[in-house]
């Protein structure tokens, strides 16, 4: 177990919506499970009036988010938690001095013996973080002189290549690579750290990960819900900067990565950055008729009730070209996967929500059931990243009796088996790793760029080119009708748990 130095958590953006829904729950099953330090407290900060007090009652006492957390648990344990929790009144003063900040941050360090190790969590809108890195350093509060300093720095990371750009020189001036902590919660599920686990720590997987053998790669995201309060952030925003950018290329580069030479964070991050660098950067023409494909789904009944359009939500303009399905083919240019394409979906108003890996390994080189029409592709290896966390391995074995019918079976592994392991939450876990100095689950600046680096050309030709066609889905279905032509004629998609085929005891030869 790593050492958690006593330490203080500042966030900013303290009255908002992340606070209450994610950090404070995270916060509080650290301090369930005894993983938060000795000498801990909280500052929340942000512009909203509030007092220590009226910022526990709403992100503890009455906060709908720690409700079912706080039945287990007696009144003195739920104070003991609470106590940890301050909040300053900022005034208008994100851009102005800290003055008054760093007077209460060295009360709280004093009255609490916190030490001078400090974490500041950005989640105020983006267009802040590079204020609130200044207005620290203005106020000498970003000094290691009397303990470290780190920075955890919430999406979107830039909007653009460029405006990513931008923003990590920004970041850069004021606080060192090392203690900045971009956050990308896909990096703090299980599942997703367990595809590190999955392919370098088994020898039968990782001689099969390459071009010899596997014939495509599939990832598929679905929500089924809608852009729900967030309207506003999402349409200036979309699928493929709101999911596909971040958390999508981060499995992407897990998948395509070569294995490091350590699990340092730097070897790791070392190899993610190479991974993502080797994705060819598509031409206009290619994202206009063969790669990409983008909708919004359209009014619809889902399960006997009304849903909504896109278009008709609040806080989304009617004449929106925002997509909320987008579907990329792409191929990775090195030794490894020279040929084989990715094909990455993610979007809202799903029939169910999943979160899928697909590799499909190629038919055997010589097929000697051909004659009882064998079928080719079965074998898969599929990681579930949400919900059923697991593994499943698709295979054929012959039906007993006589001659050669051949079965799909399956060796299907969940997470839930392994009864005795707690299993943390994305954010419980990233917060833990930030306060022991642990970044192997933090995107690196260049890990960030690489990725705009891909997406940004798609984004351009979406947004300026000529004739991109924005196609329709109505909510409740697995996207456009002609989502599968990405796939050539050669293939479809892997609908998570809809496919027949798929089903455990299928027969294929029937
Ligand atoms: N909510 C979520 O599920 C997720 C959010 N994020 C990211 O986390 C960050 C925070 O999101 P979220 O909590 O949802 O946002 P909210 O809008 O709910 O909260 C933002 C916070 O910033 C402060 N703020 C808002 N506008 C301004 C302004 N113009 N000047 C100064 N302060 C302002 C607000 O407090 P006050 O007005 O009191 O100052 C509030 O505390 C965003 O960058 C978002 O992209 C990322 C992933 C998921
Ligand atoms: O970052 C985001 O992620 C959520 C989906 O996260 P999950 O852990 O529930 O899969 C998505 O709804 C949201 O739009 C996006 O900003």
């Amino acid at each position: 177990m790593k050492k958690t130095e006593n330490q203080m958590l500042v966030i900013f953006g303290a009255s908002g919506d992340l606070t209450a829904r994610k950090l404070i729950p995270a916060l509080f099953n650290l301090y369930v499970a005894n993983h938060l330090p000795k000498n801990f407290v909280v500052l929340g900060v942000s512009r909203s009036e509030l007092t220590d007090k009226t910022f526990r009652d709403r992100v503890v006492y009455e906060s709908d988010y720690l409700k079912e957390k706080t039945k287990k648990l007696g009144k003195d344990e739920i104070k003991g938690f609470a106590d940890k929790l301050f909040y300053e009144d900022l005034g208008n003063s994100y851009d102005t001095d800290y003055k008054s900040l760093r007077k209460r941050v060295e009360e709280l360090k004093t009255a609490h013996e916190t030490s001078g190790n400090i974490i500041y969590y950005l989640s105020t809108p983006p267009t802040l973080y590079e204020t609130v890195a200044h207005n620290l350093a203005d106020a000498g509060m970003n000094t290691q002189k009397n303990g470290w300093k780190r920075l955890i720095v919430e999406k979107p990371f830039g909007y653009s290549l460029e405006t990513a750009k931008k923003l990590n020189k920004g970041l850069h001036q004021y606080f060192t690579e090392p203690q900045i902590y971009r956050i990308d919660h896909y990096l703090g599920k299980e599942t997703v750290q367990n595809l590190l686990v999955t392919r370098f720590a088994n020898s039968i997987f990782e001689p099969l990960w390459n071009r010899n053998y596997i014939e495509h790669v599939e990832i598929t995201n679905a929500e089924s819900v809608g852009v729900e309060k967030r309207g506003g952030y999402y349409d200036k925003s979309g699928a493929l900067r709101d999911m596909f950018q971040n958390h999508l290329l981060q499995i992407v580069s897990l998948v395509v990565m070569e294995p490091p030479i350590g699990a340092e964070a730097e070897e790791i991050r070392n190899e993610k950055v190479k991974a993502l660098k080797s994705l060819r950067v598509m031409t206009d023409e290619k994202v206009l008729f063969e790669n990409t494909i983008r909708a919004q789904y359209v009014e619809s009944v889902v399960n006997g009730e009304k849903v909504k359009g896109y278009r008709e939500e609040d806080g989304v303009d009617p004449n929106s070209t925002t997509e909320t399905y987008a579907a990329i083919k792409f191929y990775v240019d090195n030794w490894r996967w020279h040929g084989v394409p990715f094909y990455v979906r993610t979007a809202k108003r799903m029939p169910t929500k999943a979160t899928e890996v697909v590799i499909h390994f190629k038919e055997p080189h010589h097929q000697i059931f051909n004659e009882q029409g064998m079928h080719r592709k079965d074998n898969k290896l599929i990681i579930r990243i949400q919900p059923d966390e697991g593994i499943l391995i698709k295979f054929g074995v012959k039906v007993p009796g006589q001659g050669f019918r051949v079965e799909r079976a399956n060796l299907d592994f969940y997470y839930s088996s392994l009864a005795e392991t707690y299993v943390m939450e994305a954010y419980e876990r990233l917060l833990l790793d930030a306060m022991q100095g642990d970044a192997t689950l933090y995107a690196r600046a260049d890990e960030v760029e690489a990725a705009w680096e891909f997406v940004d050309p798609i984004l351009n030709y979406w947004q300026n080119g000529k004739d991109v066609r924005m196609y329709g889905y109505a909510a409740g279905v697995w996207g456009p009708e002609n989502a599968d032509d990405l796939f050539d004629g050669k293939g479809f998609w892997r609908n998570p748990g809809e496919n027949l085929a798929d089903d455990p005891g299928y027969c294929v030869i029937c």
